[in-house]
């Protein structure tokens, strides 16, 4: 189900966690939250589901308004399913009876109630773990009772809360591809909330950016890094090197620009102006290659990333330290050539 989000603004006291958000999430979307530590993600999330309520805007989900400042709809019936880094699983319950727990409200036949918890739990591979308790369970495992829940509660909507976040990298890395699977199997749309833009990369279709409360873009995930919407984006996303520049010419989606005495090509929004700007310049904007035209900057710092290595060198005419990705090792104080082949001009209000 779609669910959209129209000037939505939470207060707790003097502090705005959630400032005037508008957003529109896709029904079957994978839509992942990201922000640093104190955004209003959860806040964000815990309004969709119900738990809290808004100050000021309204949410929708599958376009039925459930949230507005004379309407509440509460939380058991948003037909949203949430899955907390916490697991939120009852101790005292088996795995069974967790993934059933939402389920007996349904109104189901005791027999048709069974049945789909067990599809539920054999979809998560934990069929055989039936009948133990949460406390015996790995991590993982007990990130997978909670998935289960979700898919017996059939909800249209999961919100996930930074689900992976108390797993170790590599049991990351394998619910990443789970939970990748377990959205296509249900095609349920999913709001996942984490601070890790690397797992926000990997998982979804597009992402939203928080800032104290306010959203700076929401765009598909190469469209964030390609093409952020101002230095905040461009800064928490991957990593990069700004410069301020003059804007020479602008048309058609590019521009010249000058970086001091340098000269550049950039992709550039399409209501770009002559002037004063900025550019962001990622590693692939930059090749390190000698020859025609080719620069010469100075390693301040180089570290191997497995199967490359990355360095940060200095450029005369350029702002900040280039960031570049090499195949051979190199050390601080070499010269490397480099070529500078793309970059981005933020948008003017960016
Ligand atoms: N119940 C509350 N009472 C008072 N302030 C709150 C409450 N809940 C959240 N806040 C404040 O609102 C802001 C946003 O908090 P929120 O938990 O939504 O951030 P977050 O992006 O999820 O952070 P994290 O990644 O650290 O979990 C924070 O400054 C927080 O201190």
């Amino acid at each position: 189900m779609s669910v959209s989000l129209r000037a939505l603004t939470k207060r707790f006291g003097q502090q705005t966690a959630v400032s005037n958000i508008t957003l529109d999430v896709e029904a079957g979307s994978f839509f992942a939250i990201l922000g640093p530590s104190g955004c209003g993600k959860s806040t964000l999330l815990r309004l969709i589901a119900g738990l809290e309520t808004p100050d000021e805007g309204e949410i929708a989900i599958g376009g039925e308004t459930v949230a507005s400042p004379s309407r509440h709809v509460p939380p058991e019936a948003r037909n949203v399913g949430v899955v907390f880094q916490s697991y939120a699983l009852w101790p005292h319950m088996s795995v069974h009876d967790n993934v059933a727990f939402p389920v007996e409200s349904a109104g189901l036949a005791a027999g048709e109630r069974k049945a789909r918890v067990e599809t539920s739990l054999d979809k998560v591979g934990l069929a055989a773990f039936a009948a133990r308790k949460p406390a015996s369970l790995s991590g993982g495992q007990r990130q997978r009772v909670a998935l289960a829940r979700c898919i017996a509660q059939q909800a249209g909507t999961i919100l996930m809360d930074e689900p992976l976040a108390n797993l170790d990298p590599h049991l990351r890395q394998s619910m990443e591809e789970e939970l990748a699977q377990f959205h296509r199997q249900t095609g349920a749309t999913t709001l996942y909330i984490t601070h890790d833009q690397r797992e926000a990369m990997a998982l979804a279709d597009r992402i939203a950016i928080l800032w104290e409360g306010r959203l700076l873009q929401a765009a598909s995930p190469e469209t964030v890094y390609q093409r952020p919407a101002g230095e905040r984006v461009a800064r928490f996303i991957g990593r990069s090197a700004l410069t301020r520049v003059n804007v020479a010419v602008a048309e058609n989606g590019m521009a010249q620009v000058k970086s001091g005495s340098l000269t550049l090509q950039v992709r550039a929004p399409g209501d770009a102006r002559p002037g004063a700007g900025r550019v962001v310049l990622r590693p692939e904007d930059i090749r390190a290659e000698a020859g025609d035209g080719a620069l010469s900057a100075t390693v301040l710092h180089a570290s191997y990333r497995g199967g490359f290595f990355e360095a940060t060198a200095d450029l005369t005419g350029i702002d900040e330290p280039l960031v570049l990705h090499l195949a051979r090792k190199v050390a601080p104080g070499e010269r490397v050539p480099v070529r500078i082949t793309g970059g981005w001009l933020l948008p003017q209000d960016g």
